[in-house]
């Protein structure tokens, strides 16, 4: 493997395959392609293999470092008004992975039906599974950890895989998984259960200990965060011959050709690349595929300076259309974050036990409540009905949609999830060090958004726009979510260990508090949930998709998409080790198709 940020080094501008972007999925990708071939890996950022603040995943959340960057959100809906809130990502080698939580979480069977019934064959969780376990490590709980509650299943894991998913060694503060779990049972009326694997496909109803993206060296005694650069790139095990990684340097454009007459398919022939800093580009060349993979912010803006995308929105800005596809940058959603919750520890309880001595990952516990959990024995006929209901009219005042059908066919899906078991909502429980943060998420949501660009020059952002809970569904969520943060602060265990009066403390709406005093606070507080996904979705062109169920980008011979833009549902509670998954199946259907062309 060669990483350089020097394209005169290089001694080929010819490659088999171009992975545009160095982040999560694309190294993944990257790794497995170059087994057999040729590929150039062009990231936009650095290389930082020696920055330990990345490295260590004990770091305290939030440590900016040379890979932390945001990018400014259009005005969101917030209470009487609109919020400027800006939405952080990760740009260096490993690209997100190597800033993220590390939250080892999966999708669900419910989720990945859902996303297989809106069109997309193969996706089904029983022919996704392999490729989560096939990417995957897991290192089982010793049998303290084990005594703690922390438990797995064997047959959904995978143990010979480039990613380390390990549960925090040792597992940190064992009286605060215990108050946790305890109070979650008490608040959820003993409907949340604790759960054999939070990995399994069913996690719905449940709680768990959590495990975390981490690589454990067993005889180092030593935990590293398992990025993706950490787990597909550094490694000597992971080195390859063919492959060749640009750091530093953007892709402007991908290069075409065709179409033909008969109007058919058109062929990407390379990149055009320049240097971040600035400089002058240098023209790559794919002799087989182009993978795009720079993330559900970046990939739509990529395509969409390419000539690709809503053909009349590119004639504005003066790109001539080569492919018009109205889905490019469209269905963008986002899962939010209740994360102004910190409740302050009483001066009595024992901290050490509560926070785990200073080393902490952020959720030690995390439950997954079902609609039913969250609000009542009505709860999935309560959603139903919001969901199966939704009217053209309300569709098409939802930013991110194609046409209406595309909503009202992503609702019915929504809805068949809850059925199952489907978690409606997510809850995690972790320490600082004087204070426990209750954090809630949504996981589903109905409201859509865009990310278009605005200038050809690709330097400038795209402008995200996330919609966040314009949908009524996902405002009844959100407040739903709220309230259980709530009803936690004063149940015990957990409430003893708390101030006395840590709901007014923390500013989080008193339990009994009005739907308009909890939906303000909502509204003034919620925060990105830093998993975008959706903006080149995968479903069928005539719903606006982008790519098919073979990652190809429709009317194009040899252009995949492996990142968060495929993803058409927010089925992944936390997104890293699902997009492995569809990283590694990307890779296996490119070299399936590699060889049938050989
Ligand atoms: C703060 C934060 C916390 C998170 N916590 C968790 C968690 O606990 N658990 C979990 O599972 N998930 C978590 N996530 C989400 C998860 O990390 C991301 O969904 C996932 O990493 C996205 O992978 P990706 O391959 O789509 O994109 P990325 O990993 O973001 O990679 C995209 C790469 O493309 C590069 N790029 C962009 N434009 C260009 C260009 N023009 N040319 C070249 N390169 C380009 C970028 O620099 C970046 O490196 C978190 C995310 C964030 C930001």
């Amino acid at each position: 493997t060669v990483i350089t940020n020097d394209t005169a080094s290089l001694v080929n501008s010819s490659f088999e395959y171009i992975v545009i972007g160095g982040g999560t999925t694309a190294l993944a990708v990257a790794n497995r392609l170059a087994v057999n071939h040729s590929v150039l890996v062009v990231e936009r950022g650095p290389d930082l293999v020696n920055d330990e603040a990345i490295n260590d995943p004990f770091t305290t959340f939030g440590t900016p470092s040379p890979c932390h960057f945001q990018i400014q959100l259009a005005p969101q809906m917030g209470f009487n008004g609109s919020r400027m809130i800006p939405m952080t990502y990760g740009s260096c080698l490993g690209g997100s992975s190597s800033i993220n939580t590390m939250i080892g979480s999966r999708p669900t069977y419910a989720g990945m039906t859902a996303v297989e019934a809106l069109g997309n064959p193969g996706w089904g969780w029983n022919e996704f599974l392999p490729f989560m376990q096939k990417s995957e490590t897991f290192h089982p709980p010793n049998p303290t950890q084990h005594a703690e509650g922390a438990n797995f299943l064997a047959v959904v894991h995978g143990f010979d895989g480039p990613v380390g998913v390990s549960f925090a060694q040792p597992l940190v503060a064992p009286t605060l998984q215990d108050a946790a779990k305890n109070t979650t049972n008490t608040v959820f009326e003993g409907a949340v259960a604790l759960s054999p694997d939070m990995g399994d496909g069913f996690s719905g109803g449940h709680y768990s200990s959590y495990y975390h993206h981490i690589h454990f060296n067993k005889t180092l005694q030593m935990d590293r965060r398992s990025s993706s650069a950490w787990s597909y790139l550094y490694p000597q095990t992971e080195q390859r011959a063919g492959l060749t990684v640009l750091v530093g340097h953007r892709i402007n454009t991908i290069s075409t050709s065709g179409p033909s007459e008969a109007g058919e398919n058109i062929t990407v022939t390379g990149v055009l690349v320049e240097p971040t800093g600035g400089g002058s580009s240098s023209a790559f060349n794919a002799s087989r595929e182009v993978v795009l993979s720079a993330g559900a912010l970046y990939s739509p803006a990529i395509l969409q300076r390419s000539g690709i995308g809503n053909a009349t929105f590119l004639q504005s800005l003066g790109i001539e259309p080569v492919l018009d596809l109205p889905g490019v940058g469209a269905n963008f959603q986002d899962q939010i974050l209740l994360t102004n919750v910190s409740f302050s520890i009483a001066p009595s309880a024992n901290i050490t036990n509560i926070t785990g001595g200073g080393e902490v990952l952020l959720a030690v516990v995390v439950a997954h409540p079902t609609a039913i959990d969250t609000l009542g024995p009505n709860g999935t006929s309560a959603m139903n009905a919001m969901l199966r209901n939704i009217s053209a009219e309300q569709a098409l005042s939802t930013g991110g949609i194609v046409g209406s059908k595309t909503l009202t066919t992503q609702a019915a899906l929504t809805a068949d999830a809850y059925e199952i078991d489907h978690p409606l909502i997510e809850i995690f429980y972790t320490p600082g060090p004087t204070a426990i943060n209750v954090w809630a998420q949504s996981v589903l949501p109905l409201s859509r958004g865009t990310i278009r660009i605005n200038s050809t020059d690709p330097s400038v952002d795209p402008i995200a726009d996330a919609q966040y809970l314009t949908t009524e569904v996902d405002m009844v969520v959100a407040v739903a979510a709220a309230r259980k943060v709530s009803s936690i602060a004063v149940t015990p265990p957990f409430s003893d260990l708390l101030v006395e009066n840590a709901l007014a403390e923390a500013g989080v709406p008193q339990v009994g508090a009005t739907d308009e005093e909890v939906s303000q606070w909502v509204l003034s507080t919620y925060t990105p949930g830093t998993h975008p996904i959706g903006s080149n979705s995968m479903m069928p062109r005539e719903l606006g998709g982008v790519v098919s169920p073979e990652l190809l980008v429709y009317g194009t011979t040899n252009l995949r998409i492996a990142d968060a833009s495929i993803v058409p549902l927010s089925v992944f509670p936390h997104t890293t080790l699902g997009l492995y998954g569809v990283a590694e199946k990307a890779a296996d259907m490119i070299l399936q198709t590699a060889t049938e062309n050989l």
